[in-house]
């Protein structure tokens, strides 16, 4: 599935060339990163070779330097009964398929996932019994919410969310009288068995409840949730798990003005930044997400897998890898172009077939945004330290 190799020599001109003209102090800082090393002629080695020196390390160089398990970003799953909360667990992070969760057996104790199986973003998942009760002394808020990052609330659209609302506005008001800095997150699941009109009005009747409950415990303003329709039939509940990681990840608003900047000087229609193991996007660039594009770009990361297990070359190989790449035309002139960053992400784009007609511009493009990424990670890990969480990093080092 690797691109034919191309030299980029004398192709592309200065890197000045890929800019617009009215550049923000912002963007030209980001992309004087993503000039090559300063060197303004655009030669650099062969454009399907990793730049010079690079590997990939070890997992913790990529990130950052991870701590230890108990030091990772927490995200909470928390509802009532039989809402669905293992069943997200199961199918995001561990490829259950959706119709083998009517097998999964109700949840007694919290049980916590360590998601670091060759995943970008490291975390844990702690999914919570739904009968939790906050009132039992052995319930220790103090530890559970104080170093979490995310909160998800689950609940069942199909049933009577009444109760659920009340557990909802327990639950917010205990964790943000522990820890303010939570985000804090409602899924409204199960909506594959509602028609358009009742998923809106759902989403709009449990959104309006939940904003007047807070509102009269005086938290309007202090604790915004944000809200999310979501199936574990579709790709909606990747969606909104990438927003909910995407939120815990410092580094975001520079990924996105690196998108940005890619899709600018390339003529992409979109870009995806992907967790290749879990599909979840890390992130994207400015335009906005349509759930089409979106499932077209994680069915590409399944197809270019699955042909690489089939069909590679070693069986004994990872089946992503430098190599990895593929281009796939679709009936209505638009191309999917992967292309490999390192070794736990992947660019997907959507192109214009006539824009891709300068592949040689893309490929360039590219390699400028796969040092760049590489650079900020590096970074990172030079000034800050060690990652204690994915929204700080520890003071002592
Ligand atoms: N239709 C539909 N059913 C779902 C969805 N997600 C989960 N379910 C079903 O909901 C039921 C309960 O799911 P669980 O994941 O066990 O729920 P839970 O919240 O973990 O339940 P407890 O462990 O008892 O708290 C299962 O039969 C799932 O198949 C969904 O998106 N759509």
């Amino acid at each position: 599935m690797s691109l034919p190799t191309a030299h980029a020599q004398n192709v592309y001109g200065s890197s000045d060339h890929w800019m617009g003209s009215k550049l923000s102090a912002r963007e030209q800082e980001l992309r004087s990163i993503m000039s090559l090393n300063g060197d303004p002629s655009g030669s650099y080695h062969e454009v399907d070779s990793f730049p010079e020196g690079y590997n990939y390390g070890d997992e913790d160089e990529v990130i950052g330097a991870v701590g230890g398990v108990e030091n990772k970003p927490r995200i909470l799953l928390m509802g009532l009964r039989r809402s669905g909360k293992s069943s997200i667990q199961k199918v995001v992070f561990h490829k259950l398929s959706p119709n083998e969760t009517l097998f999964l057996e109700s949840t007694s104790k919290v049980v916590k996932d360590d998601i670091n199986n060759s995943s970008f973003v490291q975390f844990q998942v702690w999914d919570f019994p739904g009968q939790i009760d906050f009132f039992d002394p052995t319930f220790d808020s103090e530890q559970i919410f104080g170093s979490c990052g995310s909160l998800i609330f689950v609940i069942d659209a199909q049933d009577d969310y009444r109760q659920a609302l009340i557990r909802l506005h327990q639950t917010l008001t205990k964790a943000f009288q522990v820890n303010q800095n939570i985000k804090f997150e409602v899924f409204i699941h199960k909506v594959d068995g509602l028609s358009d009109d009742r998923k809106w009005e759902a989403q709009r009747d449990i959104q309006t409840k939940a904003t007047c409950d807070l509102a009269d415990a005086g938290l309007d303003g202090l604790l915004r949730p944000s809200f999310y329709l979501t199936s574990i039939y579709d790709h909606s509940i990747f969606e909104a798990f990438s927003r909910v990681v995407q939120k815990l990840i410092p580094q975001l608003p520079t990924l996105e003005n690196l998108l940005n900047i890619l899709v600018s000087n390339c003529g992409l229609e979109k870009a995806f930044l992907f967790d290749v193991v879990s599909k979840i996007y890390i992130a994207t660039d400015s335009s906005p997400v349509d759930m089409l594009s979106y499932e077209l770009c994680c069915d590409m990361i399944d197809v270019v897998i699955d042909v690489s297990c089939i069909y590679g070359d070693d069986v004994e190989a990872c089946a992503y890898d430098q190599q990895s790449a593929s281009i796939i035309k679709l009936s209505n002139g638009v191309i999917l172009y992967l292309r490999e960053v390192n070794r736990f992400l992947a660019l997907v784009c959507l192109i214009r077939e006539e824009v891709f007609e300068r592949q040689g511009l893309i490929e360039y493009n590219f390699h400028c945004f796969r040092e760049s990424i590489q650079q900020v990670f590096e970074v990172r890990r030079k000034t800050q330290g060690p990652l204690t969480s994915l929204g700080s990093y520890s003071d002592d080092n």
